[in-house]
């Protein structure tokens, strides 16, 4: 048995725990899967790194639009693939060898699960490893989910975990879902070439999105990708060579792989919770109060695993909290969730802070809404855009923008200044007329969607 001033399981944003703080105590960082977590190996920098590539062979296809010529000739999957993992595989590597050899922390590479409110016992290829320690983190991140239609079936299907290292593409790819993922990888691979057949339940694409970015976006969709929505999967099976996915009412859906992205789930499951008395949710996450206090003193959780936002810049904002936390005890810092923003890198891009309009108006307030399109402004003329927009929503009574929701090119950017307003206070029309916006920059659609608000 050895004990450590601090134990944390999961090295994504856990990894970040070990602060100078920590400089003369002991520590044990363990780990299952690849070092660096679900962001780094399999999740944000790869998808990014792809969508970057697929946004070039989007350029490529619509540069006759103005008057430029081009044709794309090939795509060289093996090398955009390989351009990727032989950035971040190294990267995954160095972290490793960094807490496995590096000072004051002891790497254990396996799966943890409590044996009591302040030990683990950790499996480390079949040999198990005894520990406690005073304070323990359970930053153990979220996992695919798979509907059990699909993982009854037999049939083979990828997940966001191993679609990025296929050997070579997929003349077709079904995909299961109309979230996040979905709408990621049906661009990355639909730009690639891929012709994309998208099976959902819901009846909208991003349906956690704003009703007019939803619906706009569910549009352009099913222009680019076959789109079945509203659907029930009753069952899927294998026919020559392809997966099969059968829907309610008989229509099936074809494809020579299938993607599975129907939400992730926390990994609560597999940690021996009940045994060191840590509550969880009814799915599954792990209680936590503002501090990032699970119900068990001296235990913490952050991350995927108790974040109902399951987003990579929330993860690392808990991270920093509860960093600071385990050390000040007699000063302890809240998690600030006030505008969590997020955004979608598909095409077009979407992105959100704050209330959608329905919530605004849930919720009784007084509302002004601008629907900005970018080709009403210099910048949209110069790209020829007709689809993009940037929806904001302010408070007659307080002048405070409450949501924005943007569809467009470079959603994900210009969203920027009104997560800024929304996190300072910053009135709306102070924020429009308080500043220069440079001219003709593609930012003046978010100036005149915030000048575009009504407080007579
Ligand atoms: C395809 C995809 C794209 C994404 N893109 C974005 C994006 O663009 N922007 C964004 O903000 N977010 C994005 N996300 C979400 C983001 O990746 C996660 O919110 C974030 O990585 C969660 O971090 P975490 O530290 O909580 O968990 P993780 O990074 O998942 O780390 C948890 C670690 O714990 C380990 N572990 C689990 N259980 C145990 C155990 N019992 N013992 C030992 N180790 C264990 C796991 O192996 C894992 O390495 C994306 C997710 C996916 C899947
Ligand atoms: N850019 C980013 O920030 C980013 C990118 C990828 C993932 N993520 C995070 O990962 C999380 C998980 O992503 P996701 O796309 O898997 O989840 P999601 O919750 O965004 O979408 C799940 C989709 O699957 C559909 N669905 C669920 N069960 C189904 C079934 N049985 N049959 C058909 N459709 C079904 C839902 O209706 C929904 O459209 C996201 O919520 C997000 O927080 C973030």
């Amino acid at each position: 048995m050895t004990h450590y001033d601090l134990a944390v399981i999961g090295t994504g944003s856990g990894n970040s725990l070990v602060t100078p703080d920590f400089d003369d105590k002991s520590v044990a960082v363990i780990e299952e899967g690849t070092f660096g977590g679900t962001c780094l190996n399999v999740g944000c920098i790869p998808t990014k790194m792809f969508v970057y590539a697929s946004d070039v062979a989007d350029a490529v296809r619509g540069s006759g639009r103005y008057g430029i010529d081009s044709t794309l000739d090939d795509v060289r999957w093996l090398e955009i693939r390989d351009r990727v993992f032989g950035r971040i595989d190294p990267i995954a590597q160095g972290g490793k060898d960094y807490r496995v050899n590096g000072p004051n922390t002891t790497a254990y590479l396996g799966h943890a699960t409590f044996t009591g409110p302040t030990s683990l016992t950790i499996d480390v290829d079949g040999v198990p490893q005894e520990v406690t320690a005073d304070q323990i983190v359970i930053a153990t991140g979220a996992h695919s989910v798979i509907p059990p239609v699909v993982a009854e079936s037999g049939v083979p299907f990828h997940t966001s975990d191993t679609i990025m290292r296929i050997d070579r593409l997929p003349r077709s790819l079904v995909i299961l879902g109309g979230g996040f993922i979905a709408s990621e990888f049906a661009h990355v691979f639909g730009a690639l070439g891929v012709d994309i057949r998208i099976v959902t339940r819901g009846p909208a694409m991003l349906r956690a999105e704003d009703e007019e970015i939803s619906r706009d976006f569910t549009q352009l969709a099913g222009k680019q990708w076959e789109l079945h929505l509203d659907a029930t999967l009753t069952g899927a099976r294998e026919r020559d060579g392809e997966v099969v996915l059968e829907l309610a009412g008989g229509e099936t859906v074809a494809g020579e792989m299938l993607l599975v992205a129907t939400g992730r789930e926390p990994n609560t499951a597999r940690l021996g919770l009940e045994k060191a008395g840590v509550a969880t949710h009814s799915d599954g996450r792990v209680q936590v109060d503002d501090y990032g206090r699970t119900t068990v003193p001296g235990v913490w959780s952050l991350g995927d695993a108790t974040s109902p936002y399951q987003l990579k810049h929330v993860a690392n904002h808990e991270a920093r909290v509860v960093a600071h936390n385990l050390a000040h005890p007699d000063d302890l810092q809240k998690f600030n969730h006030e505008f969590v923003p997020s955004a979608v890198f598909t095409h077009p891009q979407v992105s959100s802070v704050g209330l959608t309009e329905a919530q605004a108006r849930e919720a009784g307030i007084d509302l002004t809404v601008k629907v900005q399109r970018y080709g009403d402004t210099a910048y949209g003329w110069a790209m020829e855009d007709t689809t993009s927009i940037f929806k904001v929503i302010a408070d007659r009574k307080t002048r405070q923008i409450v949501g924005a929701h943007v569809m467009g090119p470079q959603a994900s950017s210009l969203i920027q200044p009104v997560i800024q307003a929304m996190s300072f206070g910053l009135p709306a029309p102070e924020m429009a007329r308080g500043q220069y916006w440079i001219h003709p920059a593609l930012m003046e659609v978010v100036e005149n969607a915030v000048l575009g608000l009504d407080f007579e």
